[in-house]
């Protein structure tokens, strides 16, 4: 029984295609661990699949996961969700994270990346002023997992964590200008308001002399280039349940 006095908590993961079970899961595995801690015995959490604008009703945090963001973008206008997510995320500040292509679906600035797709262009659902270079560490078979210090992270089982990345993005710049568009690249179209906040970079993976950004955080939203929904480890997640979902709410 639920008791007057508990809050629910509903963290919606974008269900189209690609890493969302493994997101699903990890949420759950993380609710069970959490039914006997006595810091969230008033909260009742749980986790839904969003799949139709009808589904964005009543969450209170969303996670994209990795896919192709391609094939993302499309299904997000053929089934109606990205007007109705751009409004949230952008207008609404709901909490919300992107794993690889969810980070990318994110970005106001894409680089690298097909535009048309069949009679749809490349969309993205933007909020995150950063331009972000898709495939950025080349293909498939130059995926990797490495040991990223997360320093940024408010939460010491992320002070360095087992990163995977499949041909993951990386965030080139953490402001988006207004001069020309480069080719093979898109913007969301996002107005950037005054006093905006830049992002801020949580993490960075260090190739040939360069640091490469590979999560940011601004405001409500979180973006991660890796997948912490591929390890055994729910510490990223109960860090966004804990610092992005429920103190939002308090
Ligand atoms: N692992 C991933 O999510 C890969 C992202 C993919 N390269 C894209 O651009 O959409």
């Amino acid at each position: 029984m639920t008791s007057d006095k508990q809050q629910q908590i509903t963290v919606g993961v974008l269900a189209l295609q690609g890493s969302f079970r493994e997101h699903i899961s990890h949420m759950e595995k993380l609710i069970q661990s959490l039914k006997h801690d006595p810091s969230y015995a008033n909260k009742l959490i749980s986790v839904k699949p969003v799949r139709t604008p009808i589904d964005l009703q009543q969450i209170d945090g969303l996670i994209i996961g990795g896919g192709e963001s391609t094939t993302i973008s499309i299904l997000l206008q053929r089934t109606g969700l990205l007007k109705p997510l751009q409004d949230l995320i952008q207008n609404q500040k709901l909490p919300t994270w992107g794993t690889c292509a969810g980070l990318i679906l994110l970005c106001d600035e894409v680089t690298n990346t097909k535009i048309q797709l069949g009679d749809l262009t490349y969309k993205t659902i933007g909020g995150l002023d950063v331009s972000v270079e898709r495939n950025s560490f080349g293909r498939q078979l130059e995926s990797f997992t490495e040991n990223v210090p997360c320093a940024g992270f408010t939460n010491s089982a992320l002070d360095s964590f087992d990163c995977v990345f499949i041909r993951a993005p990386v965030i080139k710049s953490t402001v988006v200008s207004s001069g020309k568009l480069k080719e093979n690249s898109v913007r969301s179209g996002r107005k950037v308001h005054a006093g905006e906040a830049p992002a801020q970079v949580l993490a960075t993976v260090s190739r040939n002399g360069e640091d490469l950004v590979v999560a940011v955080r601004k405001g409500k939203i979180l973006g991660t280039s890796f997948h912490p929904e591929l390890i055994e480890n729910y510490g990223f997640h109960k860090w966004f349940l804990d610092e992005f979902v429920i103190r939002n709410s308090i």
